[in-house]
């Protein structure tokens, strides 16, 4: 019988297993996720992953968090309807959670979020002197950011030379791009949402699901993890989470595109990180880069810079996530009782000495 079957029977008979089985994919999983595709850029953990999820996978820009499932057997503490933290606020007015230890417990989100797997970019720029922040921020996030999913680093500088070697673990890259030199921090601050949106269109998005955007004067004290995604988290300001909104170093001045009225706003977010599904970073990154130029053309500069439109932008789209300040504390100031946890502190720098033009 076998010798009736030539090579052709065999591929003919096996790529129409191969339509049926999309088919019956398509039909199960509807039409958004339903190409049987290779994913390029794919590790072996993807594959291991998609074999799970019956060889499906995401195309670009369409990653987002999806079933909260998690294997069985998983053992941590049972959760509570009425014990949980009652000094701090952990929910905003608009019903979006705002995170603070004590408000997840690490194995639960680890055993739900380890399986989706994204492909995590990280931008960081390091310009003039501050490639010297390199070093501190790589080896402390090594050890405690997003430990065991996948990671790459894109640092933008001047100094290719000056980017330290750092032992990664698997799955994790660094990625340089080179930028010019600045005359004036402004520059660069401003320049981050340029380079950032022409970088994203080139090639990030090709090879990410879900951005960070970071300060490189900080390092990682303590765990950040799968806690901070979302569609879009934003990071209190230290400085100003007991502020009144009147307080707030918001833009002021009505002629920049970054005004908000006193009268308006809930919290003031810090732009020394942000991060959220790739194309929703990407709308906003280009928001500010495209509300900075607009004030460029009108001879105004924001008070704060990129941060002044971030906020601007977050008044009016609120935040699926808001993460406390243990996300950002400083080294500059000593850590109040509602910080259980600091887990990025910005280091202590001297800002006349590290910026090309000097002060604040
Ligand atoms: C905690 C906080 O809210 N930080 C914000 C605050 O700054 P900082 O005072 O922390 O600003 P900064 O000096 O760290 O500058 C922001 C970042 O730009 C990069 N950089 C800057 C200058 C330079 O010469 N080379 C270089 O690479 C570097 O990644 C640095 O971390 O205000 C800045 C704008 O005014 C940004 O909004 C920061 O996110
Ligand atoms: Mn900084």
């Amino acid at each position: 019988m076998l010798r009736y079957f030539t090579r052709n029977h065999i591929l003919i008979g096996g790529f129409g297993c191969l339509l049926v089985f999309c088919g019956i994919l398509y039909v199960h999983h509807g039409p958004s996720i339903s190409s049987f595709c290779f994913c390029p850029g794919n590790d072996r953990r993807r594959i291991e992953h998609n074999k799970m999820t019956a060889g499906l996978c995401q195309d670009n820009g369409n990653w987002m968090i999806g079933e909260l499932e998690m294997e069985t057997g998983v053992k941590y503490a049972q959760p509570s309807t009425t014990i949980g933290r009652t000094d701090v606020n952990s929910v905003t007015n608009w019903n979006a959670p705002l995170v603070w230890e004590g408000t997840f417990d690490p194995v639960v989100i680890d055993a739900i979020y380890k399986r989706m797997d994204p492909r995590v970019a990280v931008v960081l720029f390091a310009v003039g002197k501050y490639t010297r922040f390199l070093k501190g921020f790589l080896e402390s996030a090594e050890k405690y950011f997003l430990v065991d999913f996948r990671v790459t680093y894109y640092i933008f500088t001047d100094n290719k030379g000056d980017v330290p070697a750092i032992a990664l673990a698997e799955g994790r890259n660094i990625s340089i791009i080179t930028v010019p030199s600045a005359k004036r921090w402004q520059e660069v601050v401003l320049g981050r949402m340029k380079w950032a949106t022409v970088t994203i269109d080139k090639r990030i998005r090709n090879e990410a699901d879900y951005l960070y955007m970071m300060d490189i004067d900080s390092v990682f004290h303590n765990r950040v993890g799968a806690e901070s995604f979302s569609r879009l988290s934003a990071v209190l300001h230290r400085g100003y989470r007991n502020s009144k909104r009147t307080g707030f170093p918001y833009e002021r001045r009505p002629a920049s595109k970054a005004f908000i009225p006193m009268d308006e706003g809930d919290y003031y977010y810090t732009a020394a990180i942000w991060c959220g599904y790739l194309e929703d970073m990407y709308k906003l990154v280009k928001y500010c880069y495209t509300q900075s130029e607009e004030d460029a053309k009108n001879n105004i500069e924001a008070v704060w810079q990129e941060e002044s439109h971030l906020n601007r932008y977050l008044v009016y789209n609120k935040p699926t996530k808001v993460l406390s300040a243990e996300y950002l504390w400083s080294d500059y100031d000593t850590v109040p009782a509602e910080i259980k946890v600091v887990r990025i502190s910005q280091v202590i720098k001297n800002y006349k000495e590290v910026r090309p033009n000097g002060g604040h």
